[in-house]
């Protein structure tokens, strides 16, 4: 695939709950494309469905009807096992509560993914400590998570985030719990580790002033994306 051209490919996405015996369309025929090496913040209000939309198109959830290519795979032909490969390999979660391990030093915590799926010990700590030393957390990486900042933890969870080096990130609220100076470094530094590391990024966010440094914006309503600006 040549740079330019779209990663991600999102067609007629519809996805419905059933709650309470009542079904709820969350979206509604959605049509996305992301181009490799762009970074795209996802608005929207409260309960609008950026959530749904990153959890599917990380392969964490699948769709009630559409078609979702990544890389040319189109994702949701392939079974469980095939899907859940796809997603260890190609793709990175970043959430608003991080899910890092508090006991644990930072380095750990970022080598774990790379351990589960059997990278050499050596391999993964070099990795791990790259991955820290380019979020700015090499000098702290023997500490344990419970020692750090909120912004701090973020970072690791970022870095961990990358370890496998996936393709695609997806960052669900990553600054939702953090005050405005450290959301804007968080976002800083999300859009430096796309731009250098080849990632293709969507940040589900609230904060239309962090939105704004990003490549492209756009904003869900009535289960469609909309282009901003
Ligand atoms: N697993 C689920 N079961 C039932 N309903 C769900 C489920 N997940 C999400 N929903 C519903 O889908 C809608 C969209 O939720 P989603 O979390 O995607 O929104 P969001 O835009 O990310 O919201 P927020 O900005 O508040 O995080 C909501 O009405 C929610 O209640």
């Amino acid at each position: 695939m040549t740079e330019g051209q779209a990663l991600i490919h999102i067609r007629k996405l519809c996805k419905s709950y059933v709650l309470a015996g009542q079904k709820v369309e969350v979206l509604k025929g959605l049509d996305l494309s992301v181009h490799a090496g762009q970074m795209v913040a996802v608005l929207g209000a409260s309960g609008v469905g950026k959530s749904t939309l990153l959890h599917i198109t990380g392969a964490l959830d699948r769709p009630t009807s559409g078609q979702l290519l990544v890389a040319g795979r189109d994702l949701f032909k392939m079974d469980e096992p095939a899907l859940a490969a796809f997603r260890n390999e190609h793709i990175g979660f970043v959430f608003q509560f991080h899910h890092l391990l508090p006991e644990f030093s930072a380095l750990e915590n970022v080598m774990m993914p790379a351990l589960i799926a059997r990278t050499p010990k050596a391999k993964a700590q070099e990795a791990a400590e790259d991955l820290l030393e380019a979020v700015g957390m090499g000098h702290r990486r023997q500490h344990r998570l419970a020692e750090l900042s909120g912004g701090e933890q973020q970072r690791v969870a970022i870095a961990r985030a990358l370890v496998r080096q996936p393709r695609v990130l997806l960052a669900d609220e990553p600054t939702g719990n953090l005050d405005e100076r450290t959301g804007r470094l968080v976002f800083d530094l999300l859009q430096g580790l796309n731009d250098q590391r080849g990632l293709t990024t969507l940040v589900a966010t609230h904060n239309e002033r962090l939105a704004a440094v990003m490549d492209r914006r756009i904003r869900l309503a009535d289960g469609l994306a909309h282009p901003v600006d």
